[in-house]
Parts: structure tokens; sequence; C-alpha cells
């Protein structure tokens, strides 16, 4: 039988930001639809072409979107409240683009964004469904048609992809308290069918459907929603189906898997390689296997020979094989050609999502006729995978050592929360309800072009350190102005929190041109973590120090935590994360001793990706969350009793892991909870959280401005769930993202709020 090479889905955003540069040009009126739907269409051609040189024999599409396809397929479906629909027709930008971001009051609107979460455990946010009990969907074909269509045009018959519908119903979140969404399916599914022999009579003649629920803990009404979906769908009206699994193995859903009636079946052979023999013997002899044996989620080069060996008596039976990435490319960076400056020792162990495909297609070559005839390539990368192995950039002595030196004790603050929260009343002086922000300012154009001219060299150091003291000062100002009691520096210094420390971090290496989609026009470029971590100097000290010096408010040290950095960076495979991570605490353990030698009362060590780095299976959550939190504390613990340890999440649902929370031992924790009305709180208040909490009451993900009374409302609600000497005020996030202008008239609202409520309480 033939082998054949798929991908599952390739990066929107486009090489140079193209999308990015086209939505937020949209957004602010300097172009039309017209420009904007240009832009995506000649993206959508130049991905198909290159998937096609890179020898891709099935490509995907509607695996593009303008802002999120998890939006899209609600759209598509009409799953669209109310208050957006009268905006427009189904398929119009207004609707879409108020789904996913809000309208603005100065712009005659007042609609807040839909609730936005992580997708699975990666750093890409999808905007969640959202659907009652008396919910009517209606079909909108047109962008997976059009983009079908369109593709056809320039040549490529390309296997469209659709998120299921029993994902999207599990992602949906009722609007009705008792509602369990996954009772519509019987509704939704009508409209699959149409679409689905639409697509058929289009030309199409497979497609893919997404469920990556079934790597998911299932219940049994989930499991016969897949049943009743599958057995809707697979028909002769319809395309082939190729079911996509990924982000982990099938394990307990594996026979459930392999009863649908679908046509092809993918799975995740770089998180779950155990799962391919039992598949293979499983399943029906006419069943397509798409073996997703090359990593999607990270950046190094796979092993060429290691990966013919394993595949090799699979491509020899009589079934049909498919080679594809371990899920869609949406997650890599997209072409490590554009990357100059990269150590050349250390690009020879990478590969971006061009070069995964030409991997795929090298590995086909292989299989299909014999290794010898891709022997040059297998040699040059049998060299890389072994200068990887035995490189010195990856090991570093010292910090071996002083890993191995870590004491039980290292992880244990001097006393217990209470009287170390004692002591910082007394020291700190804070009024009730003390108002504060998570951290960043406005990243305004004028700060990124700053930062731009001194990459580029037309900024010296000193004029760019001047500018950044300068606009640091101007925070401290306003929040002074603003009547904020605990200040933060505005973090202006950093292109992210992230990138920002690993910058400062051996072991790291930065892209130029790396960037994947956080969400909609929102990119990061994560840092490649290859190698042993330390911390060669201080690396916050200084801001805080000319930020603390303008003000006697007190100014938070801001760090990042040892999580969340090593979730949102392309992580070295070669060792597990939690030694990983260990590393990376003892270097933020260091910075928090300096920040304290220094003199600030508060410190504050964001992990806002410690529920995202959660396993999709329950049975491994201990694991994980046992070194994740000794990590925090790791880095923590150093504080002395008096020294107030701050730290943030956003979008977490914490209600199943609240003593994990607990745990982590911090003496204040800001949530995000103001999008889902302070939905998390029930968590902290059933398990009475010992320390103190701040809920976010500005949802700061959109640009509109929260009112004074809707913030108090939000408060008074917080207020029932703890005691009053619990509470912080603070927004759901930091504010980089946002302009001053919207900044300034929502803080000033959120003061007001708390001194409302501070007064009511008396
Ligand atoms: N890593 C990470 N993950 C996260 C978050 C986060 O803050 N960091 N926050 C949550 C939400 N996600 C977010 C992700 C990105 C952004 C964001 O604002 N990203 C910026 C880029 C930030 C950045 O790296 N900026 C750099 C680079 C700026 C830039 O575009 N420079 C140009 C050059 C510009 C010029 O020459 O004028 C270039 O490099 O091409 C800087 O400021 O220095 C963006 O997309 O616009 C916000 C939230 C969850 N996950
Ligand atoms: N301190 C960071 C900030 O305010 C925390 C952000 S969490 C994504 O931007
Ligand atoms: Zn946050």
């Amino acid at each position: 039988m033939p082998v054949t090479t798929a991908n599952l889905g390739f990066p929107r955003i486009g090489p140079r930001r193209e999308l990015k540069k086209a939505l937020e040009a949209f957004w602010a009126g300097r172009i039309d639809e017209g420009a904007l739907r240009d832009t995506a269409r000649r993206l959508r051609a130049a991905n198909w072409a290159r998937q096609r040189d890179a020898g891709i024999d099935v490509i995907p599409s509607n695996d593009f979107s303008l802002y999120d396809q998890v939006l899209d397929t609600s759209v598509m479906l009409g799953a669209i409240p109310a208050p957006y629909r009268a905006l427009g027709p189904q398929d119009s930008l207004a609707v879409y683009f108020a789904m996913a971001r809000g309208t603005r009051s100065d712009q005659g609107g007042d609609l807040p964004a839909q609730e936005m979460t992580k997708w699975f455990d990666t750093n890409y946010h999808f905007v969640v469904p959202e659907v009652g009990p008396d919910q009517d969907f209606t079909l909108c074909a047109a962008k997976p048609l059009g983009e079908f269509a369109e593709a056809l045009a320039l040549g490529h018959r390309t296997r469209p992809v659709l998120l299921g519908p029993v994902t999207w119903l599990l992602l949906a979140k009722s609007n009705q308290a008792g509602f369990d969404p996954l009772t519509l399916l019987p509704a939704i599914l009508p409209l699959y069918r149409e679409l689905l022999s639409r697509l058929r009579a289009a030309g199409a003649q497979w497609v893919q459907i997404d469920e990556p629920a079934l790597v998911l803990d299932l219940d049994e009404r989930a499991r016969s929603a897949l049943r009743t979906a599958y057995a809707a769908l697979c028909g002769p009206d319809s395309p082939r189906i190729m079911l996509a699994t990924y982000f982990g193995g099938l394990a307990d859903n594996r026979e459930l898997a392999l009863s649908l009636p679908v046509d092809g079946l993918h799975l995740d052979l770089v998180r779950a390689p155990e799962q391919l023999e039992p598949v293979l013997d499983g399943a029906r002899e006419d069943l397509v296997v798409s073996a997703g044996a090359i990593d999607g989620r990270n950046v190094w080069k796979c092993d060429l020979a290691a990966l013919l060996d394993r595949l090799g008596p699979a491509a020899r039976a009589r079934r049909e094989i498919q080679l594809a990435p371990s899920c869609s490319l949406l997650h890599a960076p997209i072409d490590l050609a554009l990357e100059t400056e990269l150590d050349p020792q250390l690009a020879e162990w990478l590969a971006f999502a061009v070069q995964k495909l030409e991997e795929l297609a090298l590995l086909r070559l292989g299989l299909e006729h014999g290794p010898y005839v891709i022997a040059d390539e297998l040699a040059a990368n049998a060299d890389a995978i072994a200068a990887r192995r035995g490189s010195a950039l990856t090991n570093d002595p010292a910090v071996r050592a002083r890993v191995a030196e870590v004491a039980p004790d290292w992880t244990r603050r001097a006393l217990p929360v209470e009287r170390r929260l004692a002591r910082q009343r007394e020291r700190l002086r804070l009024p009730s309800l003390p108002t504060t922000t998570i951290g960043s300012f406005p990243q305004t154009e004028a700060v990124r072009k700053a930062r731009a001219e001194h990459r580029k060299g037309t900024l010296d150091q000193a004029g760019y350190d001047a500018f950044l003291r300068a606009e640091t000062e101007r925070a401290i100002r306003r929040q002074e102005s603003l009547g904020l009691d605990v200040l933060v520096h505005g973090e202006f210094e950093r292109n992210d929190m992230v990138q920002y420390f690993g910058e400062r971090l051996s072991g790291f290496a930065f892209t130029r041109a790396g960037w994947v989609q956080s969400y909609g026009s929102r990119c990061v470029r994560p840092p490649i973590l290859y190698g042993d971590v330390a911390r060669p100097r201080a690396m916050t000290v200084n801001w805080w120090r000319h930020a603390q010096g303008l003000t006697e408010r007190p100014v938070k040290g801001m760090l990042t935590g040892p999580v969340t950095i090593l979730q949102w960076s392309f992580v070295r495979d070669d060792q597990p994360r939690a030694e990983t991570c260990r590393q990376i605490a003892l270097a933020i353990r260091d910075e928090v001793a300096d920040l304290e030698k220094a003199g600030a009362r508060i410190v504050q060590i964001d992990e806002a990706a410690l529920r995202e780095g959660l396993p999709l299976r329950r049975a491994d959550w201990n694991d994980y969350l046992g070194w994740a939190v000794a990590c925090f504390r790791l880095a923590a613990a150093v504080a002395a009793p008096e020294t107030q340890i701050h730290t943030h999440m956003c979008y977490s649902e914490f209600n199943d892991i609240i003593d994990a929370i607990g745990a982590m031992d911090a003496d204040v924790i800001s949530i995000e909870t103001a999008r889902s009305k302070m939905e998390l709180l029930d968590a902290f208040a059933t398990c009475r959280y010992p320390a103190q909490i701040g809920p976010g009451v500005y949802d700061i993900h959109s640009p509109r401005v929260p009112s004074t009374d809707e913030m108090r409302a939000l408060l008074v609600k917080a207020r029932g769930a703890f005691d009053p000497g619990q509470l912080w005020v603070n927004p759901d996030c930091g504010l980089k993202t946002r302009r001053w202008e919207d900044v300034e008239p929502a803080l000033a609202n959120m003061v007001a709020a708390a001194r409302l409520v501070r007064a009511e309480t008396g």
C-alpha cells in the first residue's frame, strides 16, 4: 500500500505576521474589509503552495482563520448570542469580531467579548462557544466551502478541516445553570451532515474532523455522543472522514475510536507512541491510519532513523498509512530559513513547520523505497542528533551540582501563612480592599518603536534606558494620581514576560521570526530552552529600584515563575520537564532574594501557565502538580516572612486543583474572574482559602471600559465569599495590550468601586 504524507493544519499568521498586521489595520480603520480579505487569501494561497512544494500529498483547507477556528465553528453553526446577532448577517465581520473582541462604547457599542480560554494544554486561546436550552442553529457553510473552492481553483484538492461536533459541544459553556450543551448534539448533526454533503458535492474526497476530546477522560455521555455523531456523519453523502485526535493518546477511548465507522484515524504518536501497535492490531483493515510522528508542538528535528525503524512494519503491512505531524502545525514557528542569527550549531538541531513537512516527505521516501534513497539526508540527520546529544552546550556542571544540593527546607517559608500575613499587615499598612494592577502597562507604539530602534542599533543603550526610565516614571505618576495602593513599574523594558527572562538566562536561544499565534492577532515568540539554565546576574532589580525610588507607596517586584517560563518556551526533550523546571526555579529564587535585599516589600511571581500545564488526563495530575508546586515554592520560599509573595494566574479553572493552589503557599493570589462573573470564587470559598485573593474585576482582554457600578457589583459578590481582610481589587491580567486612553478611565472606575465598597463595609 502507498504511504502518503498529510498535514493537519498550517500556521495562518504568515511568515512576517502579515495577518496580524492586516487585522490590526482593519480594526483601526486603516484598511477596509476587501483589503483584509485579500491578505487572507494571499496567505492561504502561499500556505498551500508551500505545503505542496514540501512534498505533502494531503493538504488541509479551512485551517485558516481570521481569529479562531472554534469561533469559526460557532459562527458556522449560528451559535451566536442574540446581542451579537443583531449586529449583522451571520457571516459578517461585524458579528464575528464583536464576539471575539467586544464592541467599544466610543464606537456606539458596549458588548463584552465572549469568554476565551486555553486550547487544551497549549498557549493558544479559543473563544468559548456559548449555548442554551432554546438554542437554534443555522448553517452558514460559506467559509469551508469557499476555502475549498479557492484551493481547488489553484490546483489543490484539499482536505477541509472541521472541528468535530462533540469536541465543540464539550468546549461550549451553557448560558443557563444546569443545562448540558451535549444535549444539543441532535440539533447540530443535521447541519454537519448538510455541510459534509455540500463539501462532497464541491469535490472534497476527504474531510478531517478534529475530535481532540478523544484524548481526554470521557464519561459515558460523551462516549455515546461520539457514537451517535459518527453513525450519523459517516455515509454515502459524506466525503471520507479522517478523524483526528491529538495532544495525547486514546488510551481507554481506543476501542470506542476504533468502533466508529470513520475512514481514517489520526494518532498523536509523539505524546503517545505506545498506541500505534494496539491501534494497528485492533483496526479494520480498510481504516487509514494517520501516524502523527513528527512533533507539532516543539522545534526539534526528528530522529529519522528511529522513525524509519518504528514505522517500517506498519508501512509494509496491507493498510494505508499516512504520515503526519502529531497535531496541527499552528503551534510551531513557520520557517527556520528566516533565522539568520541563531547559533549555527543550534540551528542544526531544529525544524520549524516548513522543515517538519520536509521531514515527512523524506520519511515517506525512506519508507516507500528503502533508506538508501535518502542516505545523504539520513546521515546528516544522524549527525545532527548525535551532535545535540553530545554537545557541551546542553550541560553545565555547576547547574547540575546546585540542583543536586536542593534540600526540602528550600521549599518551605519560615512561618505559616497567617503569621506571615500579620507581619506583612504591620509592615505595609494598606487600606482594606487594597487596589493594584497585575504588572504591565500599555506597550504603546512608542515603546515598541524604541525597542526596535535599540535592537537595530539606531538608539543606543543610554538612550533606550533613559526612554524606559521616563516611561516608568510616567506610569508611577499615573498610578499615584489614580489612587492605586500598590504600584508596579509597568514592564516597559520587557518584550514579553517569558522572552525577557529567557534573554537574561543562560540555556535559552531566541528567534527573529519564530512567531506563534496566542489569540487573535496576538503572537508570542517562545524562547528555545536547549541547555542548562542559570542566571548570570540580576534581571529586574535595577528597574524595580528605579520605580521604588520614585514613590513612597510599595512597588511590587515583578517576576515570571518557573512553571510559566517552562510552559511558554520550546523546551529540551532530552530530560524530564520537572528537571528543567527546577533549574529555572533556582534562577528565579536568586532573583527573589536580590529583590528582597534591594528592599522590595512585595514580590509577585506570575504563574499564568500553571493550570495550562496540567496534564489532560487526571491520572497524570498528581505527578505534575507535585513538581510544579514544588518549583514555585522553591522560587518563593527564600523570601522572609515579612516579604509578601504574590502570584497571578489567568484563565484558570481552579475548582479541581484548588488544593494545589493552596499548596503554593503564596500570600496573595490574583486571578481572572471578570469574564466569568466571579464563577471561580466558589472553589476558594469552599476550601476556606487561608491567604489573600484578588479576583479580577476588569476584563482586560477587550478595549471596553467597565463601569464603576459593574465592578462594584463584582466586588460585592466577592465580599460575600471572603473575609473583608482577605480581598484585593485588581484587573484580570496585565494591561500591556490596552491603550492608556482605555486603561486610565477603567482604573479610575476600579479605584472608585473599591472605595464605595470600603465605605459600605465600614
Ligand atoms: N508568552 C506569553 N504567553 C502568554 C501571555 C504572554 O504575555 N506571554 N499572555 C497571555 C495572553 N497571550 C498574549 C500573547 C501575546 C501578547 C502580545 O501582546 N504580543 C505582542 C508581541 C509581544 C512582543 O514580543 N513584542 C516585541 C516585538 C514587537 C514587534 O513586533 N517588533 C517588530 C519590529 C517592530 C518595528 O520594527 O517597528 C518585529 O520584531 O518584527 C517587543 O515589544 O519588542 C503582539 O502580538 O503584538 C499578549 C498576550 C497568555 N499567554
Ligand atoms: N505581570 C504580567 C503582566 O502584567 C502577567 C501577565 S499574565 C499573562 O503582563
Ligand atoms: Zn495574566
